[in-house]
């Protein structure tokens, strides 16, 4: 039911205007958004365009210079001392202490959040943890698979609503990658909202919804199967003998635009269909290749967006006098 802007029942955050100038530059500049409850959302964009900014502006963590919104219900500026109790923070760098057990460094956290019943909580995440036996490891002995989901343990102690990730799987291995996403699209089916902020496809690959940002401003931003149509991004598969230098020699041809190798198949991709439609017709004339238009995925996007993409910490940014 929609009850006026930010109170919507399945509405987690909703803000609009949200300005930030640090010194004499506008990092994040107008940011209007709304994040429905439940919804991992991953925001993607250059070194410095202004993600992390934006995301702790959006939980209350950081005070904006002008704009207004809500989260869970609450004024990020106002209350902003609510909602920190209600979120979970998880940083790419193992945050925990590695000279402490995994249940001192669990009961740790419980303290911080000065939580009722604390041992019951501890006991309850480690049984959860799959952890029992081994309590009383230190948690520097752990494997980084392990850190990681000790790590998110001890995030989820206080049972947040909302859960930020600062590219959480940097540094494991794939099968604790997955475990880690299955945990995570559990927790948001459960109604956890999860703000994921990337340079990994795939990390951007799990999102529900995606955010692009550069120069502190948000240039795209919709259902992750929306994304390449927002670009308008066309792709073609290529497929045939001796990729490497049909590959190498449409990397120096302007109309294939991006040129990606998956596995067997090459994906030519880009926003002009008309040059892109001539290329693959003189390539299927003249060629030993089958050319077979495709629906632009996210992987695509995801690349495509990354490699325009040159770090922002320059002088691009709007400067304020
Ligand atoms: N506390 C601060 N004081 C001054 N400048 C800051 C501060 N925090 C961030 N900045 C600057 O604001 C800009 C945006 O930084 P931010 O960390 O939000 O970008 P980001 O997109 O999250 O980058 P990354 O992907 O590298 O984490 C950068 O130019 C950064 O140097």
């Amino acid at each position: 039911m929609e009850t006026g802007f930010g109170h919507a029942d399945d509405i987690a955050i909703s803000v609009r205007g949200l300005t930030k100038i640090f010194g004499t530059r506008k990092v994040v500049d107008g940011f209007d958004m709304e994040v429905k409850k439940g919804a991992i959302y991953g925001f993607l964009g250059p070194n410095g365009s202004g993600k992390t900014t934006t995301i702790r502006m959006m939980c209350g963590l950081l005070t904006p210079d002008a704009g207004e919104g809500h989260c869970l219900g609450l004024d990020i500026v106002k209350q902003s001392r609510e909602i920190k109790k209600r979120v979970g923070y998880m940083t790419q760098k193992f945050s925990l202490y590695e000279d402490l057990t995994i249940a001192e460094n669990l009961d740790f956290v419980a303290r911080m959040f000065d939580m009722p019943n604390r041992k019951q909580q501890v006991l309850d995440a480690v049984r959860d943890l799959g952890l029992e036996g081994r309590a009383h490891q230190l948690a520097g002995t752990l494997s980084g698979g392990w850190k990681q989901r000790l790590a998110l343990a001890a995030c989820m102690i206080h049972a947040p609503d909302l859960l930020l990730l600062d590219e959480p799987t940097a540094g494991v291995d794939p099968k604790a990658r997955r475990d880690f996403w299955d945990e995570i699209r559990r927790l948001s089916a459960k109604g956890v909202t999860v703000l994921v902020s990337t340079h990994y496809m795939d990390e951007a690959v799990q999102c529900d919804h995606i955010a692009y940002i550069a120069y502190g401003k948000k240039l795209i931003d919709g259902a992750a199967s929306e994304i390449p149509g927002q670009i308008g991004l066309h792709t073609f598969v290529v497929t045939g003998p001796d990729l490497t230098p049909l590959e190498e020699r449409l990397k120096q041809d302007a109309a294939a635009g991006q040129v990606i190798r998956f596995g067997a198949e090459l994906h030519v991709s880009g926003t002009d269909k008309a040059a892109l439609e001539a290329l693959a017709k003189r390539e299927t004339a003249h060629g030993s290749h089958e050319w077979r238009a495709k629906k632009a995925g996210l992987e695509e996007a995801f690349i495509y967006l990354m490699a325009g993409a040159r770090d922002n910490f320059g002088a691009e940014l709007e400067v304020v006098s």
